[in-house]
């Protein structure tokens, strides 16, 4: 067993889809949470000065996506072909951007603001919703017939749009969407993690 150590800020963020991914896998890390009066000083000595990094027996990865697929491969979630593997990227691109969207609002300048929010809450977000609901199995899957990280980071990506108050079309309208919910939410490591995590928002 290699000796894993998982480093972000206190909160989801970029950093969640990945504590979600190592929790479906059954996978034993250190979850480092650190404090923003922590980063200056630690900052010079990561790899690109940014947050998260996964550390695999002294290796170090950033950029949340690149760790991402690594664990993905390691929990076998990840699709099984070089094919399946694309598609599952495809997704968490996709379920990201979401979040990137909505993240972008909060460094906007203030009287921009609401008009940005409502553009994604309005036009961007269900449109990209509909887009992904086509693209999920009526069994609630968006590559094969079972769990992997794509329908692990539409489910986290959303809850996390959630939490920046931003109002997200419920899935209920979703059918596709709100199986993959459910297939990621009752995933028994998944459900461990949900109802053990530190209680986070954004
Ligand atoms: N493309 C990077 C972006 C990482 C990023 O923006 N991290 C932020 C936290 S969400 C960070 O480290 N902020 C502190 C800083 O840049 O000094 C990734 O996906 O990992």
């Amino acid at each position: 067993m290699p000796s894993i150590k998982y480093t972000y800020f206190d909160g989801r963020g970029l950093g969640e889809v990945n504590r979600v991914i190592l929790a479906a896998g059954g996978i034993k890390y250190e979850d480092v949470r650190l404090h923003e009066s922590k980063w200056s000083g630690m900052k010079p000595t990561t790899p690109m000065g940014e947050l998260p990094l996964l550390e695999v027996d002294g290796t170090t990865i950033c950029q949340s996506n690149s760790i991402a697929r690594y664990i993905a491969r390691e929990a076998g979630l990840a699709g099984k072909s070089s094919l399946e593997q694309a598609k599952v990227d495809m997704i968490m691109e996709g379920a990201r951007s979401l979040f990137d969207k909505a993240a972008q609002i909060f460094i906007l300048p203030e009287a921009e603001k609401a008009v940005r929010k409502k553009k994604l809450e309005e036009k961007e977000a269900p449109e990209l919703l509909e887009y992904l609901n086509k693209l999920a199995s009526g069994k609630g899957y968006f590559v094969g017939d079972q769990l992997t990280a794509a329908d692990i980071a539409l489910y986290v990506n959303y809850e996390s749009v959630g939490s920046l108050t931003i109002a997200l079309p419920s899935l209920d309208k979703y059918p596709n969407l709100k199986k993959v919910a459910d297939n990621v939410k009752t995933n028994p490591g998944i459900a461990n993690w949900l109802k053990e995590r530190p209680v986070t928002t954004y």
